[in-house]
């Protein structure tokens, strides 16, 4: 499959668009920075009186659960349903599903309710999900999963299912996507996983084919995270790092991307 992961990158500096976050306190600012160094615009917004005039407007709305609360679900409900209304993607980050009923239940209730374009979440989160337990503690995934989930969890809730970990599984029911490139150290920073959200949200944005901005959204963080790595002592600097190479990328970087397709 031809993907034009440089071409899609320069339409979303060209066209900046407003990516709305409900994201959670821990990692607000952290995607805040990397949605503007991938080149579109981030608006973190989540009080009830004016989510649902944002997310109309926004190019894509995306849904991180990971500080919950009564008035936050009521906001992620009345976003996704506006979002709905006037065509906008929505990415649903379930951040701890599995680790309480109020997570899991919410999640549940959200895809319930709202039209969700691509569900991604870590392997013990995702797995939640597919109705396998015991696989999270707290929001970090005790396990990996594989396509075949993937698969399950895209045809169950009719969305694009993207699962994080060593490796990434996508699928969208019927294509499916394995991308291998990151680096273990992500895993040391809080928020890896909502960070590379606001990527694939900003795909969302300029190209249509789920599956394909999803990839585009995990391959593009994850050479960033490869190149940050090797200018990094630990965790703090691969963060900084991080966002200088989202910035930073060229087109070259591109012929890094392991990523494997299965029809
Ligand atoms: N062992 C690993 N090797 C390479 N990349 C990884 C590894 N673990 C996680 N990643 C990457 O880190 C990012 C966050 O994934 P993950 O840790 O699964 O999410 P979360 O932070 O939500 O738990 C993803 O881009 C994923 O591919
Ligand atoms: C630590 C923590 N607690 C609530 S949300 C959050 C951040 C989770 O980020 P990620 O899902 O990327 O690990
Ligand atoms: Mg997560």
């Amino acid at each position: 499959m031809m993907i034009n992961y440089w071409e899609d990158l320069q339409r979303i500096r060209s066209k900046r668009p407003l990516i709305h976050h409900l994201m959670n306190y821990v990692v607000m600012n952290d995607a805040a920075n990397v949605t503007l160094a991938v080149g579109a615009s981030p608006i973190m917004a989540h009080a009830r009186e004016e989510v649902e005039e944002l997310a109309a407007k926004a190019d894509a709305l995306y849904i991180n659960i990971g500080t919950l609360d009564d008035r936050w679900i009521e906001s992620f409900l009345l976003a996704g349903k506006a979002a709905n209304k006037n065509n906008v993607p929505v990415l649903l980050d379930p951040v701890g599903a599995g680790a309480t009923r109020l997570r899991t239940e919410t999640v549940l209730r959200i895809l319930n309710e709202v039209e969700v374009s691509v569900l991604k979440g870590n392997g013990g989160e995702m797995m939640t999900l597919a109705g396998v337990v015991g696989m999270i503690k707290g929001v970090d995934s005790l396990g990996e999963a594989n396509l075949e989930i993937a698969e399950r969890l895209a045809r169950e809730y009719g969305v694009t299912a993207v699962i994080t970990g060593p490796r990434d599984y996508v699928s969208d029911g019927k294509r499916g996507a394995i991308v291998s490139n990151g680096t273990p150290m992500l895993q040391y920073i809080t928020g890896s996983g909502c960070m590379v959200g606001s990527v694939i949200a900003s795909f969302m944005a300029i190209n249509k084919d789920l599956l394909i901005a999803s990839v585009e959204g995990l391959v593009t963080f994850e050479i960033a995270a490869e190149k940050a790595e090797k200018k990094s002592s630990g965790p703090a600097s691969l963060k900084v790092n991080l966002i200088d190479e989202l910035y930073n990328m060229k087109s070259s970087d591109y012929e890094l991307a392991k990523i494997e397709f299965k029809e």
